[in-house]
């Protein structure tokens, strides 16, 4: 795992202390109609989320995390309760305010990279752009670059390997600078020599500031969060801030 300066380390600790939180919940429910009654997929869950924090969402099939997913990353809204992503209540907004809200405040990064095919890594990454704003090449060239990938920019997505292509996904969920990055099992699909490029983005993208939460089954990746939420039948379980000496090992 690539080593974070003490600088960094601190610059975390820092962050996590004095951190205004960036997504708050309180007493937020979503609930399923079925055809025996209701699917509570969460229930009645209240936490903050801090500003710079790295949070890990674990849980196993069936407990809520897609659920709290598609929340947090303003794809749906709660059945009951409050919840705030950088100060705005999300349920206050609908249709294409929420759709502009989205674009703003969350970066996601996918298991499954949703790529568009045939455009090239570039252009990929200029569409986050467009739909954010205004496109702007030299910015998107230096995301690329960012993740190192700058000398892949002109390939398409099936000419990019798993990892490469996860590569191009960080740089589109960071091209709008949203506060919120949200991974949802980001190593899923690579194999270990990948998972360990995407784990250190991770780290270094963490130890510049940024807000990660990411859904993962892998305790490694677990490992790496300073915290966990874990969910169990769509309860919240928080756990204490680990000791964020982790980030250096
Ligand atoms: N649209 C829906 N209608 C009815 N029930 C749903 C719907 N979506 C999810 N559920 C139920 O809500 C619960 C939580 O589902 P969710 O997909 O959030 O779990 P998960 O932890 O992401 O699971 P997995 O790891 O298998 O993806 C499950 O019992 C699921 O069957």
């Amino acid at each position: 795992m690539k080593m974070v300066s003490e600088a960094q380390r601190q610059h975390a600790e820092a962050m996590l202390e004095g951190a205004a939180p960036v997504i708050e919940l309180l007493g937020v429910s979503r609930v399923y109609p079925s055809r025996s009654g209701v699917v509570h997929a969460l229930n009645d869950a209240s936490f903050t989320i801090g500003a710079g924090e790295w949070v890990a969402i674990t849980g196993p099939s069936g407990s809520g995390k897609s659920t709290l997913v598609n929340l947090l990353g303003c794809l749906d809204t709660p059945t009951a309760g409050t919840l705030r992503i950088d100060g705005t209540e999300v349920h206050t907004m609908g249709g294409g305010d929420l759709d502009r809200f989205r674009a703003d405040k969350v970066g996601f990064i996918f298991q499954q990279f949703h790529l568009i095919p045939y455009l090239s890594a570039l252009e990929n990454v200029m569409l986050a752009q467009y739909f954010h704003s205004m496109t702007n090449e030299t910015d998107a060239r230096a995301a690329l670059d960012r993740v190192g990938l700058s000398h892949r920019a002109e390939h398409l997505p099936s000419e990019l390997s798993g990892g490469e292509q996860q590569r191009v996904c960080i740089a589109r969920a960071l091209i709008n600078d949203p506060p919120i990055l949200l991974a949802d099992e980001p190593t899923g699909n690579l194999d270990a020599a990948n998972q360990r490029i995407v784990a250190e983005i991770l780290t270094e993208l963490h130890g510049n500031g940024h807000t990660i939460v990411m859904v993962t089954h892998d305790p490694e990746m677990a490992a790496l969060a300073q915290r966990k939420i874990a969910l169990s039948h769509g309860k919240v379980f928080c756990h204490p801030v680990s000791n964020v000496v982790k980030l250096s090992q």
